[in-house]
């Protein structure tokens, strides 16, 4: 369930995920008006930007007013705040559509909740989750998810041995105290992660060539993405030659 793809550059990085993505939102269309991804924030913004947007003959394939965009975690700020996934998002891909190219649907957090006095963190998952796909009552998984690797193995805004790794009912949880700021945060769960139809992680450059010895490596990490790869989703990773550095423990895995 795990396939794992490594390219000698950045530019050829993003034009597979790109290829990637449109291969399965064309395979979704096909059975419905909408294809639903979630994008995460951190490095993948500039990978998108490079293959869905720069890369003229993929660009040109991307069905946009048929995503439906959710966020697999979010930092409690403004929208139009720097530390904002969404706004990374926004400034990198949306800002950079042509004025005339029909628009996703994008479902950020409620702003409005943000800072608001009387509203708390857990109000603002609550509210996200509620905001989902359902069928029927039924809360659905994404047809893809679109994840990084941090350098200490953290996805979403799950990190190694927080509590949030236990939780298994909630599908969208909040956290006040990230290790990496800013600590407000909410985030997929596991149970979540677990409804996705697909997942794909990036990871590039020389800082994660460690994190992903662990990941790959023969010892169980426990790490949160090595845990997303046990979820029985099928995963595929993009990564670049830079972060593979020890051949003997996983090149031979990509
Ligand atoms: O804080 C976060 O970090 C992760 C990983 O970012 P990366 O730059 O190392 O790829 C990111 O996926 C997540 O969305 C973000 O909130």
């Amino acid at each position: 369930m795990v396939k794992t793809y490594s390219y000698a550059d950045s530019q050829d990085v993003a034009e597979a995920l790109a290829r990637y993505i449109i291969q399965i939102q064309n395979k979704t269309l096909n059975h419905s008006d909408k294809f639903k991804i979630a994008i995460s924030g951190g490095s993948l913004g500039k990978v998108l930007q490079k293959g869905l947007i720069q890369s003229p003959e993929l660009a040109k394939q991307v069905k946009w007013h048929q995503w439906e965009v959710y966020f697999s975690d979010e930092r409690l700020v403004k929208l139009d705040h720097p530390d904002s996934n969404y706004g990374l998002f926004n400034q990198l891909v949306l800002q950079a559509l042509p004025s005339s190219a029909p628009r996703p649907n994008v479902v950020t957090i409620k702003e409005a909740l943000v800072n608001e006095t009387g509203s708390t963190d857990e109000e603002i998952a609550k509210d996200y989750e509620q905001r989902l796909p359902r069928d029927g009552l039924e809360v659905v998984g994404l047809d893809l998810v679109l994840l990084g690797c941090g350098p200490d193995g953290h996805t979403c805004s799950l990190f190694p041995g927080h509590d949030l790794l236990k939780e298994n009912e909630k599908l969208i949880v909040y956290i006040a105290d990230s290790p990496k700021p800013p600590p407000r945060r909410i985030t997929f769960t596991f149970p979540y992660l677990k409804k996705s139809k697909n997942i794909a992680f990036v990871a590039e450059g020389a800082g994660k060539a460690p994190v992903l010895k662990q990941i790959f490596g023969e010892e169980k990490s426990g790490l949160p993405c090595e845990l997303v790869n046990e979820l029985g989703v099928p995963v595929s990773w993009f990564v670049n030659d830079a972060a593979i550095d020890d051949v003997d423990v996983i090149a031979s895995k990509f």
